[in-house]
């Protein structure tokens, strides 16, 4: 939704679940003008029309994903004036990554207390920019700002998850000329002298709500089959379902997976793609609780990710938390 703010007219998204964070950003690139129409699984995103470059609070308090207007915004129209999003309480989350990426090709950044202003009235130019953490959101807002910036840009140690992977197919199909890194290899954006073009994209599947059925299937029931769930994408949470002692049995186009009779402890990991994935760590540690033995959770990503073990003590868990690990 956001990259259809990079260029001038009428993008539509397909595979669009009717769900409140589509809705709170449909309501904020209205705000900025944009005309927003909805038809079964598609979103129409008309941009022809932007005015507002002042994104408020009320609009960006109840999610994370507006941070992701920042890049395009700054990009295309060289000002905006930014409140700083909401999203999970699940750590400090930090944009630095963000605005460091985005000064070093030429924004000029004011961040206060609750807000960031952004100018840069000659346009972005290409640069080359080492992420210190593989930050999701920011690596996106940083491709998508280079799209439009002149010359080219090296991102290293970019955040490497499917979603990424994602979003630079669409700014290919919109005209981008982007090459995906591998391993060391940076993403390297070249900046287009040419507008962008609306695209028409289908986005990839949810990979979390696909990995939390596949821990549901594990935890009871019958087989369950998780249509629309690409195995590679969750390598790492199917090696720790197997691991616990449930069956999985990879098919094209989807995974089935048998419960885990009786599962056994295992010990995770939460840390970038494509290790074990923080989305998916309070939903195995549900899964742990039925398992026997005692198993380690180990959160890497945020600091304050363990929330959920107080409703699981109060239902009995015997959890035992020490800082990151629990
Ligand atoms: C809307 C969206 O897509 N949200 C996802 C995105 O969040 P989000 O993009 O906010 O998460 P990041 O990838 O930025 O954060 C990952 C780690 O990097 C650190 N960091 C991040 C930015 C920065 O400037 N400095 C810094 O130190 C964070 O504190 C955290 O420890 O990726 C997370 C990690 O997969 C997921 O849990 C969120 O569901
Ligand atoms: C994906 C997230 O959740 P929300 O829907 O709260 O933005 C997040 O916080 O990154």
């Amino acid at each position: 939704m956001a990259a259809s703010l990079l260029a001038s007219g009428k993008s539509t998204l397909e595979g669009i679940p009717p769900v409140s964070d589509i809705d709170s950003m449909g309501r904020i690139c209205q705000y900025l003008g944009a005309n927003i129409t909805y038809t079964s699984d598609s979103l129409r995103i008309d941009t022809m029309n932007l005015g507002s470059l002042n994104v408020p609070d009320r609009l960006t308090r109840s999610l994370r994903a507006p941070i992701l207007t920042l890049g395009p915004l700054i990009a295309r129209f060289g000002f905006v004036n930014f409140c700083l999003p909401g999203g999970c309480s699940i750590g400090t989350r930090p944009i630095e990554e963000h605005l460091r990426g985005l000064e070093k090709m030429g924004a000029c950044i004011k961040a206060s207390e609750g807000s960031v202003e952004a100018n840069a009235p000659s346009g972005l130019h290409g640069a080359t920019i080492y992420m210190q953490t593989p930050s999701v959101t920011g690596t996106m807002n940083l491709m998508m700002a280079a799209c439009l910036a002149s010359g080219v840009t090296y991102i290293y140690n970019s955040a490497r998850e499917p979603e990424v992977t994602d979003l630079a197919h669409c700014l290919i199909s919109m005209g981008a000329i982007l090459q995906e890194g591998d391993g060391p290899d940076p993403i390297t954006i070249f900046g287009c002298d040419k507008p962008l073009l609306p695209y028409r994209y289908r986005v990839m599947e949810d990979r979390i709500e696909a990995g939390t059925f596949l821990i549901l299937g594990a935890m009871a029931g019958n087989p369950l089959a998780v249509h629309g769930c690409t195995s590679k994408y969750q390598t790492a949470l199917i090696e720790k379902l197997r691991a616990i002692g449930a069956q999985i049995d990879i098919k094209k186009g989807s995974v089935i997976v048998r419960k885990a009779v009786c599962p056994v402890a295992v010990d995770i990991q939460t840390g970038p793609y494509p290790a074990y994935p923080t989305d998916l760590q309070p939903q195995f540690m549900a899964l742990l609780y039925m398992a026997r033995g005692t198993s380690q959770i180990t959160e890497t990503v945020f600091e304050d990710r363990f929330n959920q073990s107080a409703g699981l003590i109060a239902m009995g868990a015997a959890i035992c938390v020490d800082g990151r690990t629990l």
